[in-house]
């Protein structure tokens, strides 16, 4: 089953000189699958992770999550739908520093009133996956960047989401917070299936996906395939970007 059907997408942002941002993407993610965008700055990753969000709409082109159109649903229906459907993880956690980390991951279970004991359960399996039990009643100033990455994700994930939408999210981490922060997404996706569309200009990021569709000036230009060597992958990928003009700021940020 498709989680993901986007297709003839185009954006264009009006303006004094109006920008083609996206140009007849057509992208579709299998359940289960783990999909890395890449591509160069300003080549509208950002916007296509916003159509696919419904965080902003398309000039054109349809897009279908679990084969609804979420431009078709009314404002309360389509606020359902992203809460119940969609997960989110951002480059900067964005995580409450009042809470504990439990009470973070689980705020989205309060907004759907979730039974008590229900969600004690949920936060506990989640919490084991993703190795952040002993730290379940910490504040979040009192734990590493990657723990703080690692308690985003399971609040994206706590509700079971369709899709799991990642943004750069080892973005502000150093190389041994990224792998372990890649690794628990890696398992997540290998253990729940759980879908994950991940937009980078990490490389070694990237290389934990199955797959890479690589965007430029608007357009897919290129996709790759894992395999089974990670290391092999990694390789592919530097190679593609510097073909599809990834720039030195696009390489500089690659750890092996
Ligand atoms: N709200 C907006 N209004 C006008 N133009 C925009 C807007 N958002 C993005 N753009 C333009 O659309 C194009 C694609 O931008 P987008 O942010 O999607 O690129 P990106 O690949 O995510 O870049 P980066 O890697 O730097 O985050 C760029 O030319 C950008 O300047």
């Amino acid at each position: 089953m498709n989680i993901l059907e986007a297709n003839g997408l185009n954006k264009v942002y009006p303006g004094k000189v109006s920008t083609q941002a996206l140009t007849d993407i057509h992208l579709t993610i299998a359940e289960g699958e783990f999909v890395g965008v890449m591509g160069p700055s300003g080549s509208g990753k950002t916007t296509l992770l916003n159509m696919v969000s419904t965080i902003d709409v398309p000039s054109s082109g349809t897009v279908k999550i679990g084969g609804k159109d979420p431009y078709a649903m009314k404002r309360n229906e389509l606020a359902k739908f992203r809460r119940r459907e969609l997960g989110f993880v951002f480059q900067d956690f964005n995580l409450l520093d009042t809470l504990t980390v439990a009470e973070n991951i689980v705020l989205p279970l309060t907004l759907d009133g979730v039974n008590l004991k229900e969600m004690d359960e949920r936060l506990h399996t989640i919490a084991d996956r993703l190795g952040i039990r002993d730290i379940l009643g910490s504040r979040t100033y009192e734990i590493s960047g990657g723990q703080r990455q690692r308690t985003a994700i399971a609040r994206a994930v706590i509700t079971r989401p369709s899709i799991l939408l990642a943004d750069e999210p080892t973005g502000a981490l150093d190389s041994k917070a990224s792998r372990v922060v890649m690794e628990s997404l890696e398992g997540l996706n290998g253990h729940d299936r759980t879908t994950i569309m991940l937009v980078t200009h990490d490389p070694l990021a990237a290389s934990y996906c199955h797959r890479i569709v690589f965007i430029k000036d608007g357009r897919l230009a290129a996709e790759i395939h894992r395999g089974d060597s990670r290391q092999a992958f990694f390789q592919k990928i530097i190679d593609t970007l510097s073909f599809w003009g990834g720039s030195a700021h696009e390489l500089s940020s690659i750890r092996v």
